[in-house]
């Protein structure tokens, strides 16, 4: 199994916050992992020093290189990054959003090669945005936006994703359809790195999931093994249990 990403012991400095505190962790071809934890846990964090765009202290490969040593195309043909909350300041057409994808295989959005087309129409189609391909990004739902932005993350075709909670605003038949994406991607040899609130999606599609609390990462394993009671609790502060429902799963918070 390739790794395309390894962190080891990699601590970081925001202002006085202490983002990461020793965080480990390494991810292979193949794996799905989800990235749990509170507000303010770290996990934006985490995504943004894996890429190099935060200084941080430890060892960082993407790739097998130090990702603050790459070039921005370098860095995209290693992993595609999905921000949180991601913008588009011009009204774009979504076709032409997601063409941006391809910069780094040299793709100009209005004169794409064959190679480029074909994998942007295949990001469209896998993101359910064949009707909303000629629309304005300003006209679209909130939902739809964040599809088009998914949609331009995946036409990247890196080997390595980084979702920053991918299915955040999108009802929960368009969620699992991010979760076959994802499937898809690890199925193909890819990895995918996500972060998300919602517990039950990540325990019912990651391999591993990864609890951060305070920077630091405070559980880790298969979901069921890792999500017990007492390290849900110690994270969000509230009793919590992880329940499997037929081949899924339910997080349940008490009041
Ligand atoms: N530019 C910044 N300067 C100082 N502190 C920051 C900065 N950006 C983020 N932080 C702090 O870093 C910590 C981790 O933030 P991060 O965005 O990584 O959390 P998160 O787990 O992604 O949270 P959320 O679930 O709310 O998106 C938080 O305490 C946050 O307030």
């Amino acid at each position: 199994m390739s790794v395309l990403l390894s962190l080891q012991d990699v601590s970081a400095d925001l202002g006085r916050t202490r983002v990461l505190q020793g965080v480990s962790l390494n991810v292979g071809g193949g794996e799905i992992i989800s990235i749990l934890g509170p507000n303010g846990a770290g996990k934006t964090s985490l995504m943004r020093a894996a890429l190099g765009l935060i200084g941080a202290t430890g060892e960082t490969r993407l790739g097998g290189a130090d990702p603050r040593t790459l070039t921005a195309r370098e860095r995209a043909l290693r992993a595609a990054y999905l921000p949180q909350r991601p913008q588009s300041i011009w009204p774009i057409k979504v076709e032409v959003l997601v063409a941006l994808g391809r910069f780094a295989h040299g793709a100009v959005p209005d004169r794409l090669a064959p190679a480029d087309q074909a994998a942007v129409d295949a990001a469209i189609k896998a993101c359910s945005l064949s009707e909303f391909r000629h629309r304005g990004m300003d006209e679209l739902s909130g939902g739809e936006k964040a599809r088009a932005h998914l949609a331009r993350t995946l036409a990247q075709h890196a080997p390595l994703l980084l979702l920053d909670e991918p299915t955040a605003g999108l009802d929960p038949a368009q969620s699992l359809g991010v979760a076959e994406i994802l499937e898809a991607h690890a199925a193909a040899g890819g990895a995918a790195v996500f972060s998300t609130h919602d517990i039950a999606l990540a325990a019912s599609v990651a391999d591993r999931v990864v609890l951060m609390k305070a920077g630091a990462i405070i559980a880790e394993g298969a979901p069921e093994e890792a999500l017990t009671a007492s390290v849900l609790e110690a994270a969000y502060g509230r009793a919590a249990r992880l329940e499997r429902v037929g081949d899924t799963f339910a997080a349940v918070f008490d009041r």
